[in-house]
């Protein structure tokens, strides 16, 4: 084979590998990604780390610029900084980790107020920096945002009382465990994607051996779409205060079998003896809340305030637990609100329309967290920041639940839901009167 051929052959197969190549990263882009994206930006990284570091005075120098030399001043120039030790930048999906190791006297304060410009030098969506021991810092850049278009998901959730409810940021699952964490709070200004999780929420959980209990002061206009699933639906106050008394009884039923077993949750009792896990959807909590000034109403407000902060409080362990969303979330609202938000340890917010609500729902368990809230914009209905008693926040994106599938969801469970004899529902109550 001569020369021209032997090059002519490396040329198709070049082109070949090239097509293929290409063929094959556009069918997995997570591939594209770890084969195109992520030398780049590592190398990126890697070339730009000392610079990036001593502009944003991430490097620390043991040579003062001026000393005593006997009764003299000597001015000098600093010694060029020391930029903290950085290990190989490691990919995950859609990014890349750097591990910095902080040189004595250093603390990751100044590395979280240089996100911003690490993103920026290394042309990355996002840079979050979190440090998850001491001396040490994780910097992780996102190259572009995995939550930018709408996402369909069929999956359900295998385990009680979880569900699968979008995706975070990191590529993983958005699973709401109630297990874990017991109660919700929910906000978002309209058409921010409440009802959408809402109905996400529902259609994971009726296939499930869970009484699910609506409150939905609209009227019923959003929940009553899950009616057959629900074991009782409130649809006005009246009916609301109800329900929460009956479910405050449920409650101390439960404690005194308990009390009689020995045990210190429904989950230490026998399974047979077990009672049925209860998850109460309230939408619009605001309607619960506000009084036109009536000595009426302001009796209403207060029983619904006492029995949610007691649902709260005393559920988690008895398998009564709440999820509670509204657009306005603020203590105006009463100080009843305050109080219950400390006992909703899971929190989800879309994006809001005043500061207050994101401060409301965020604001005590992380402040980076609530000035990422107020940066989702009208167009990322859905996308919301989570954040757990734990510290720790994400974004994430809910998975587009149209409300028709979730209705016939609820449809297609309907034999499932489990009757309580506390929680006869007020509609047949009132039937039956
Ligand atoms: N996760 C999502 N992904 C993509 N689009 C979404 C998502 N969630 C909601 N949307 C879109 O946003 C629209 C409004 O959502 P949704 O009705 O859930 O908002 P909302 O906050 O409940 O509003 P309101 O308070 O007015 O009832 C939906 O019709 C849907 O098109």
């Amino acid at each position: 084979m001569d020369g021209s051929h032997l090059l002519a052959l490396v040329l198709a197969v070049l082109a070949w590998c090239a097509v293929v190549g290409r063929e094959f990263t556009l069918r997995h882009p997570a591939w594209r990604w770890y084969l195109t994206g992520y030398p780049l930006m590592a190398a990126r990284v890697l070339l730009t780390w000392r610079k990036v570091a001593q502009v944003n005075d991430l490097t620390v120098s043991y040579q003062p610029t001026r000393r005593v030399l006997g009764e003299l001043v000597v001015r000098g120039e600093a010694l060029r900084g020391l930029a903290p030790r950085a290990g190989l930048p490691r990919p995950v999906p859609g990014g890349l980790q750097l591990t910095v190791r902080l040189r004595p006297g250093q603390t990751p304060a100044p590395f979280l107020d240089a996100a911003d410009a690490l993103a920026h030098a290394w042309r990355a969506h996002a840079v979050r920096v979190v440090s998850p021991q001491r001396g040490l810092v994780v910097i992780t850049a996102t190259a572009f945002d995995p939550l930018a278009e709408p996402l369909d998901g069929a999956r359900e959730s295998a385990a009680l009382l979880t569900a699968v409810l979008g995706v975070v940021e990191t590529g993983r699952d958005w699973v709401m465990d109630f297990r874990r964490v017991p109660h919700w709070l929910i906000v978002g200004a309209t058409r921010s994607g409440k009802s959408t999780l809402l109905a996400r929420l529902v259609s994971q959980l009726a296939p499930q051996p869970v009484a699910l209990v609506g409150i939905d002061c609209k009227g019923g206009m959003e929940l009553s779409l899950f009616r057959e699933r629900f074991t009782t639906l409130a649809s006005n106050r009246r009916e609301a205060v109800d329900v929460l008394a009956a479910l405050v009884a449920e409650v101390h039923d439960r404690m005194r079998a308990c009390r009689a077993a020995g045990a210190r949750s429904v989950w230490e009792l026998p399974e047979e003896e077990r009672p049925v896990p209860v998850v109460v959807l309230v939408d619009e909590l605001a309607e619960l809340y506000l009084t036109n000034g009536s000595r009426a109403d302001r009796g209403e407000a207060e029983q619904c305030s006492t029995s949610l902060l007691r649902l709260a409080q005393l559920g988690a362990a008895l398998g009564v637990h709440l999820v509670v969303a509204g657009q306005r979330v603020g203590s105006d609202l009463g100080p009843g609100v305050t109080a219950l938000r400390a006992q909703l340890a899971g929190r989800v917010c879309h994006r809001v329309n005043d500061p207050g609500t994101a401060e409301m729902a965020l604001g005590d368990l992380n402040k980076d967290a609530v000035a990422v809230a107020q940066s989702i914009g009208t167009h990322e209905q859905g996308v919301a920041v989570l954040a757990a008693d734990s510290g720790g926040w994400v974004r994430g994106r809910s998975y587009l639940t149209r409300p028709d599938a979730a209705r016939e969801a609820a449809h297609r469970h309907a034999c499932l839901a489990p009757s309580l004899p506390a929680l006869q529902t007020p509609v047949e109550a009132g039937e039956e009167s």
